[in-house]
């Protein structure tokens, strides 16, 4: 199954009003690439980014969190309608940083995911293991409890429009890269895990990777046959980095 990449970028709690101009800017220069483009800016920068792109297809935008709840006194949330008045195509949800600086639960990873389902969102799902889990080999049995979560309360139908990024907490920001043979090893077992409820849906679905992802390391991860693109964190901040990453998904 030919699987379209994605190359996402990250761009967490960084930017200014010139700094996101100037690289997407810098990103739409560089033209129509075979594999889907996405940026993920902070909340205010959605509209000048959607503005800015509104003129190509080039580049898609995601949105880094969303609220599980519709609307009401939920302060500081941002809810799935209001991301459809911004051309967001992708929300990020399940984050490590959101499930170890902020408490976020599988359970409500899974709620964030019906919410967004509900709209015509893709999720991007974030799962992976600490180093700790990792060192106690428990790698595929803390992703498959992330997913399980989510197929208990949407059903496998629900990965037709779920893309996902399995981020090892372990080479977060870290500069520790899983090996491509590592990171591979772990989208065949999500897969197989997948393949569990049904074959198609698990051969279908798109599974990035994240995780210290530089240009210099990428075309070994994309060569891999389960690995469909990156999931890229501090490279995406800097355009020709960015691009050369874009380059080598082909
Ligand atoms: O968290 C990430 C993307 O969501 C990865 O971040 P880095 O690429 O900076 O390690």
């Amino acid at each position: 199954m030919i699987r379209q990449k994605i190359v996402a970028g990250n761009w967490k709690m960084n930017g200014s009003t010139e700094s996101i101009t100037a690289l997407v800017t810098d990103l739409l220069k560089a033209g129509h690439s075979n594999s889907e483009v996405v940026v993920s800016p902070s909340f205010p920068y959605l509209h000048l980014v959607s503005t800015l792109c509104a003129q190509s297809d080039l580049v898609k935008l995601a949105a880094q969190n969303v609220s599980d709840k519709e609307s009401g006194a939920f302060t500081g949330e941002v809810s799935a309608s209001m991301l459809e008045d911004f051309g967001v195509k992708y929300v990020l949800v399940g984050h490590s940083e959101r499930r170890s600086l902020y408490g976020e639960t599988d359970d409500l990873v899974a709620l964030k995911i019906q919410s967004l389902l509900n709209k015509d969102f893709t999720p991007m799902f974030c799962i992976g293991e600490t180093l700790e889990e990792r060192e106690a080999g428990q790698t595929l049995a803390v992703c498959e409890r992330q997913i399980q979560a989510v197929l208990s309360l949407l059903g496998v139908e629900a990965f037709n429009r779920i893309v996902i990024a399995y981020e090892p907490v372990w080479a977060i920001g870290t500069g520790l890269s899983a090996t491509s043979e590592q990171a591979q090893e772990v989208h065949c077992g999500i897969r197989a895990f997948i393949a569990k409820s049904s074959n198609l849906v698990a051969q279908r679905v798109q599974i990035l990777y994240g995780g210290s992802v530089k240009a210099s390391t990428s075309r070994a991860l994309f060569a891999m046959p389960d690995i469909d693109g990156a999931l890229v964190g501090g490279a995406s901040l800097d355009a020709k980095e960015f691009l050369e990453i874009v380059k080598a998904a082909g």
